[in-house]
């Protein structure tokens, strides 16, 4: 593997060099040696022979990032993205391949494995941080800024071993990203962080964005994914299965898991007993936000004409929905709305950020929206909504009903399919 000398922040002779390469990965592989038991890896040692089984983690894995690209890496579990991470940040050797990188890589993979947990927050920046290349002397003159990023006041003064999960990973983020990179790695991590949290890390991971920082962004998170990513690499049992413009490859990775989902739904309703098959799906509960008396969150979401049953018959030809949500003090928050045949087969989302579509005020902190699809073009059948509240930059997700609702559809025709859609004959 070679590594170009660290090169900290692109001097203004190279600004203008946009389109530089800044990560090259030729034929990347990991291999990791499978035991059946210590005994065999004690005998593989000691004889020289192969007593292992070997299990290709990533195989020819080939990919350019330039400067100022933000790369999504997606995938279904065990596809190889920790691995492909590990090996860019450096904290894993692959056995076959070859990687360049230029410039200044953080890594905030498994974070705060550098603290010591005896050491108090305040020591352990100078300690972690002399791991990652901030002297004495550099930590001295960021130390108030990190301080202030993690917002963990007194605590700073307390070990780390004392430390809940979330507040090591503020610690952590705040230092491991003190100093701007060129290249940043980001896995999962920034899920353990509260809703507040996690939005300062976006704004800042926003921030090095603008300012040039490449960034590798792995998450389980597709609105993530598609709101700061550019391009998206897709793994499959380690390989390469798509690259390019995040839009294209989400999409197909979306059909992808939804299949998945199909075919495990369609082998769990074959062996429930008495399953009757046609029962609309139970609305899957929402995740833990948080729901403190003045958090931000969804309060109601009305649907008009809709006659009570199960599920609710929707007696209009038009889908009106009124979603009321609190926002946060000073912040006007963003709403968006999904509908999705049953087994996930998306059909529409919608946020008022992406249309400049503001939420109106009503004082206190509420705000509301007003949804319509005047003439709903769906066929009969039942369809699952999920309300979204996101932030002001409409990167955060602060509160989310997740399918919250079936409703059904009788449309006057026929005809199978999913949506009318516009059309004329001539
Ligand atoms: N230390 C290890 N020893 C042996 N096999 C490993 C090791 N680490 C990972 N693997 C295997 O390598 C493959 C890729 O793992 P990896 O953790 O990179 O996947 P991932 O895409 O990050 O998964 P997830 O989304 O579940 O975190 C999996 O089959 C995993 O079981």
């Amino acid at each position: 593997m070679s590594e170009a000398g660290k090169t900290g922040a692109p001097d203004a002779a190279d600004a203008g060099a946009a389109d530089r390469v800044v990560l090259r990965a030729r034929g990347l592989g990991k291999e990791y040696k499978l035991y059946d038991s210590p005994r065999q890896r004690l005998k593989g040692l000691l004889t020289g022979r192969a007593t292992h089984r070997s299990h290709w983690a990533l195989r020819d894995v080939s990919f350019e990032l330039r400067r100022g690209q933000c790369i999504g890496v997606i995938g279904d579990n065990g596809a190889g993205k920790s691995t492909l991470l590990k090996l860019l940040a450096g904290t894993l050797q692959p056995n076959a391949g070859e990687l360049e990188r230029v410039g200044r890589v953080t890594a905030i993979l498994e974070l705060g494995a550098g603290f010591h947990p005896d050491f108090t927050g305040r020591d352990n920046l100078y300690f972690a941080g002399s791991m990652i290349g901030i002297d004495h002397e550099a930590m001295s003159r960021l130390e108030a800024s990190i301080v202030e990023f993690a917002g963990l006041g007194q605590a700073m003064n307390r070990p780390v071993k004392t430390y809940s999960s979330g507040m090591v990973v503020r610690l952590a983020f705040a230092l491991v990203t003190a100093v701007e990179p060129d290249l940043l790695i980001i896995d999962e991590a920034l899920a353990v962080g509260d809703q507040h949290f996690q939005k300062k890390c976006i704004e800042r991971i926003s921030a090095f964005r603008e300012n040039g920082c490449t960034i590798l962004f792995c998450s389980h998170s597709p609105y993530h994914v598609r709101s700061l990513c550019d391009v998206t690499l897709w793994l499959q049992g380690g390989q390469v299965r798509e690259f390019g413009p995040t839009e294209a490859v989400m999409g197909a990775y979306e059909k992808h898991s939804r299949l998945l989902g199909q075919a495990e739904a369609e082998s769990e309703a074959g062996v429930r007993d008495g399953a009757s098959g046609d029962e609309p799906a139970a609305p899957t509960p929402a995740l833990p936000y948080e729901r403190g008396p003045t958090s931000a969150m969804i309060l109601s979401c009305e649907i008009a004409n809709l006659v009570p049953g199960k599920p609710a018959l929707l007696d209009s030809p038009d889908l009106v929905a009124t979603i009321t949500v609190r926002g946060k003090d000073g912040e006007r928050p963003n709403i968006g709305f999904m509908i999705e045949q049953e087994k996930g087969v998306g059909i529409t989302s919608l946020a008022t950020h992406e249309e400049g579509a503001a939420p109106v005020s009503l004082g206190d902190n509420l705000w509301r929206s007003v949804l319509s699809f005047p003439q709903l073009p769906l066929h009969s059948g039942d369809y699952e909504l999920s309300v979204f509240l996101f932030d002001e930059s409409g990167l955060a997700t602060d509160d989310l009903w997740f399918k919250y609702t079936v409703i059904r559809v009788v449309s006057p025709g026929l005809m199978p399919g999913l949506v009318r859609l516009p059309h004329h004959w001539s």
